[in-house]
């Protein structure tokens, strides 16, 4: 889907192994930018891209304590030692700040509203741009599908009401950005997964029902990617 808002500059970025998504945003005037969601392996190529477009890089921003990839936010810092790195304080991870619901994170002309959307994590968050325009869903909604809720505190009740509060009642033309999508498919709108999602147009019920029988194997860098996301990717 193209997606052109005034002013901004969009990239949507991909790492094959944990079939993550990365998203550069940045005000094409002031060039400051953010970075949701980096991954160690795919650092470098996204600072050489930050270099290449001229972008000030101000926050380098976690949706969640992922449990599938190592986050390259600690890595990035060293590259870019002006990005302070964020992600919410209930996460029980380390970050130069810790941001919670309502928080506005700023860059340009441009702002992400910070939405508690725990569920799949405790510390899941989604990141609202310019009052609905696009949001950064994390794990908690995925195209089609959501974060799976059988670890990491997860919890399949608190995950329905989370979307279902602060994603859906977005404008239904509000794009999907989620962390991953392991079909190929890039992004979404509000209205699609209000009605297309086969696990949360169901009741919470049914929902709860479906989430506890997943029977998903577990990520496989979970072991190693846990303790470092909670030193932001890098030991001390
Ligand atoms: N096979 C992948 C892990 C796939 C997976 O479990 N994805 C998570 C998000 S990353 S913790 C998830 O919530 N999936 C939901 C689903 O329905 O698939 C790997 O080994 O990394």
């Amino acid at each position: 889907m193209a997606t052109k808002v005034e002013g901004l500059l969009l990239r949507q970025l991909f790492e094959g192994a944990s079939f993550t998504y990365t998203y550069i945003l940045a005000d094409e005037a002031t060039k400051e930018a953010v970075i949701i969601d980096p991954v160690l392996e795919t650092v470098e190529r996204d600072v050489t891209l930050i270099k290449d477009l001229g972008l000030k890089v101000l926050y380098g921003i976690n949706t969640h304590c992922h449990a599938d990839h190592i986050t390259g936010t600690g890595k990035m810092k060293q590259l870019l030692p002006e990005m302070k790195s964020v992600i919410s304080g209930k996460s029980g991870a380390k970050a130069d700040q810790h941001i919670q619901h309502g928080d506005v994170i700023k860059f340009g002309r441009h702002k992400l509203e910070v939405r508690s959307t725990p569920g799949h994590t405790d510390g899941c968050v989604t990141y609202v741009l310019n009052d609905g325009v696009m949001c950064f869903t994390g794990d908690a909604l995925l195209i089609r599908g959501c974060g799976r809720t059988d670890f990491q505190q997860g919890d399949p009740s608190l995950l329905y009401d989370s979307v279902h509060k602060e994603v859906f009642s977005l404008p239904d033309n509000c794009i999907v950005y989620p962390a991953h999508d392991y079909k190929g498919l890039m992004s979404s709108t509000v209205l699609e997964e209000k009605t297309l999602n086969p696990r949360l147009t169901k009741s919470k019920e049914e929902f709860v029902e479906l989430m506890n029988n997943l029977g998903l194997p577990y990520p496989k860098q979970i072991d190693k990617a846990l303790p470092m996301n909670l030193v932001c990717g890098i030991q001390d």
